[in-house]
Order: structure tokens, then sequence, then C-alpha cells
């Protein structure tokens, strides 16, 4: 078992969204959007309900196709094995404690982690035993964090990571955010409320009916 490894800061890896047209049903969300990011990019998406925020996430994870144009990512690799996404409501399995979703996460994925320091590093280590559907919306979110983080993949899709969250929540991830930025990570994040990073170059991807 290991604790969570920092992706390498020799990692460079990068998306490129080429002249990308989403649509939801006959609706057209997105129109002609190019944007390449690096490593060590951060992206705040923003934009009113109902925009496309969460429709660009799961784009990016390979989730829904593009209307036109394509998503390239480093090395030709697929969405499957370099993105992670933390969508709302979040994936976490009724009919297991928070520890037990933590393990079957991991296994499925093949991830060799030490749990307890997974548990303890998102602050859930008194909610271990807890069944997932009855942790607070904060834990949920917690939990889902956990398993991004235990991914130890370069392009993080967090759709919403700060609402639920109370103040040491809201620290915990902006510093996890920081961190995996500083370490040569990509994070796209969907929100109503970006918070700035210390030391972080950020971007707003500000998404409104005009662009379409
Ligand atoms: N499965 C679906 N089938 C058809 N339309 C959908 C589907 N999911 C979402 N939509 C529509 O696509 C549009 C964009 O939804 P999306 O969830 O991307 O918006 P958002 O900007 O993330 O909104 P919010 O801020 O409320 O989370 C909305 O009009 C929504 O009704």
């Amino acid at each position: 078992m290991t604790a969570i490894e920092p992706i390498s800061s020799e990692t460079t890896f990068y998306v490129e969204m080429r002249n990308l047209t989403l649509a939801r049903g006959e609706r057209v969300l997105i129109d002609n959007l190019s944007l390449t990011l690096s490593s060590g990019s951060l992206v705040y998406v923003t934009g009113e309900n109902g925009i496309g925020k969460s429709t660009l996430l799961l784009s990016l994870a390979g989730l829904l196709k593009p209307e036109i144009g394509q998503i390239d990512y480093a090395g030709d690799a697929h969405p499957f094995n370099c993105a992670a996404l933390l969508s709302q409501p979040d994936g976490s399995s009724r009919g297991f404690t928070a520890a037990e979703d933590l393990k079957f996460f991991l296994n499925l994925q093949s991830l060799s982690i030490d749990i307890d320091d997974l548990l303890r590093r998102t602050g859930l280590s008194a909610a271990a035993s807890v069944m997932v559907e009855g942790l607070s919306l904060g834990q949920k979110k917690r939990l889902g964090l956990a398993k991004i983080m235990a991914s130890q993949r370069p392009l993080w899709l967090l759709d919403e990571p700060f609402s639920a969250l109370d103040v040491q929540g809201r620290a915990f991830v902006t510093q996890t955010l920081s961190d995996h930025i500083k370490a040569g990570g990509i994070a796209v994040v969907a929100t109503h409320s970006p918070i700035p990073l210390q030391g972080v170059q950020t971007k707003t991807l500000h998404l409104s009916s005009e662009m379409t």
C-alpha cells in the first residue's frame, strides 16, 4: 500500500479542444470552441444554470460526443485513462460504507493506495463506517474528491467542487487543487463561485448564450 503520489512535476500533459460544437438534443450549447490547456492550467467554467458547463466536462471526460470538432489528449490518450470526473450527483454506491466504497473504487482501478491515509487526508476518518447514503452532502463531495486524488490522472474535471462544503472543506479543495496544478496537472472546474488560488494562473471560460 502506498500513500498518494502527486503526479510528477516532469509530467507534460495537454488537452486540445478544436472547433467544438456541443449540443444536448436539438439545442446547441457551445459553438466552435477552440482551447488548449497544458500542464499547470486551471480553468474555471462559469455561466448561468443550464448554459452547458457540465456538458463541457462530460465531453472532456469522453462521456458525450461533440457534434462537430474534436478533443485531443497528449499522447493520443483516451479520456477514460487520463481524466478524472467529479460529477454531480456523485457516483458513490449505495449499500456500502464510505471506506468500502473507496475500497471498491481502488480495486476497480487497480490502485494500491492506503485507504486510511486517503480517508485521513480527505477528512473522512470519522465517517469511514457510515453508509454512503447516510453521508452529508459535504462528506459525499469529500468522498468523490478522495477518488479524484487517488486516480492520479492528469486531467481533473470538477463539477461544483466547492458547493456543500464548510470553510475547512473549501480550504481542503483549494489546497488539493493547487497541489495538483503545481505538480503539473490540469483542472477544469465548473462553478458559480470561482475561488482564486495563490500562485496558480487561472483562466475563466465564461459560457453565455451569445457564444451559440
Ligand atoms: N441528458 C440530457 N438530455 C437532454 N438535455 C439535457 C440532458 N442533460 C442536460 N440537458 C440540458 O442541457 C443543458 C445544459 O445542461 P448542463 O447540465 O450542461 O448545464 P450547466 O451549465 O452545468 O447547469 P447548472 O449550472 O445548472 O449545473 C440544459 O438545458 C439541460 O436541460
